[in-house]
């Protein structure tokens, strides 16, 4: 089902313009929401999974109103928050047993069927009389999603998941999310570019509250891609490089700095045409170098 967000703001008491008129339509499937810290990803995803007010707009999940009918989007959704606390002592079975009857789940026989098969699911069974304090990273966030999926909802929202774990955790857990994203709507919220590109084929860009571009993944990557140019260069040249061009990104690669530049033709200076990616695309973004009216043909 689609999510359709409509002119969404927020400002906090402390003056924080989080939210500035957003509206975003959010297809069935991954969706990656990208934008730095402090862009205003967990205040989207906190209005969204209804746990706080925003000031002024709508959101609609198919017919529902997200924001009037509460208890019926809490029905349907399940979220995994950015600080997923758990009890340390207490086991992987134990407590997710106690989520299961939070959410209704009463009959034991029923309760445990479902228990096991998310266990399962998440690949936590074989640890699942463990206790959550022994966890690894990558264990309690799969954890969360088991949590998450609960009762079987229809809308995830999952709020920077990934931050912290090593790679083989990162993959195990990018598997179990595009598992669930096949027949539900799942919201990533991240400020990890890769993350977006390996799983999401719809995504937007946030930044200091504003939504900067929003749509298919590959098409926004096309759209930018005949404007990234790139050279190596030495690094006390990057000085003179950033003066006279819109350098998006410094990286080093095997101790030689490598650079990108945004331009519509080549810039000369020795730059080479590079194809460009999706954190191409992010780092022009976010810097405000590019935008839709300034798509590739
Ligand atoms: N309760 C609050 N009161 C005041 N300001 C807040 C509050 N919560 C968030 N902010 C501010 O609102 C802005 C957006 O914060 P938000 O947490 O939504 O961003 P984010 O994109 O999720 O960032 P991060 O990745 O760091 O969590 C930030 O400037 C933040 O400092």
């Amino acid at each position: 089902m689609e999510l359709r967000i409509k002119n969404l703001s927020k400002t906090y008491a402390n003056g924080v313009v989080a939210l500035d008129n957003v509206s975003l339509t959010i297809p069935a499937g991954m969706f990656g929401l990208l934008g730095p810290n402090g862009a205003g990803k967990s205040t989207l995803m906190r209005t969204l999974a209804t746990l706080q007010e925003c000031d002024s707009g709508s959101v609609f999940f198919g017919d529902l109103d997200v924001l009037d009918d509460k208890d019926e989007i809490r029905r349907l959704l399940g979220y995994l928050p950015q600080d997923f606390g758990v009890y340390p002592k207490v086991t992987a079975y134990e407590m997710l047993d106690h989520f299961a009857v939070l959410k209704g789940l009463s009959n034991r026989a029923r309760r445990r069927e479902v228990v096991d098969g998310l266990l399962q699911q998440t690949n936590l069974f074989d640890v699942r009389n463990q206790r959550l304090g022994g966890f690894s990273g990558g264990m309690r966030q799969r954890f969360g999603i088991a949590q998450a999926l609960l009762g079987d909802p229809k809308l995830i929202i999952v709020d920077e998941p990934t931050a912290g774990l090593d790679p083989q955790e990162r993959v195990r857990f990018h598997n179990l999310l595009s598992d669930i994203g096949e027949d539900r709507t799942v919201i990533l919220s991240t400020h990890i570019v890769s993350d977006v590109a390996d799983l999401c084929a719809n995504m937007a860009i946030i930044n200091k509250g504003k939504l900067m571009v929003a749509g298919a993944t590959q098409q926004l990557i096309d759209d930018v891609s005949c404007k990234i140019w790139a050279r190596f260069i030495d690094k006390k040249e990057l000085a003179y490089f950033q003066q006279r061009h819109a350098v998006i990104s410094t990286r080093l690669m095997s101790g030689r700095t490598l650079i990108h530049v945004y331009n519509d033709d080549d810039p000369g200076d020795g730059f080479e045409e590079a194809l460009g990616d999706l954190e191409d695309l992010y780092f022009a973004t976010i810097l405000g170098r590019h935008d839709v009216s300034n798509a590739c043909d």
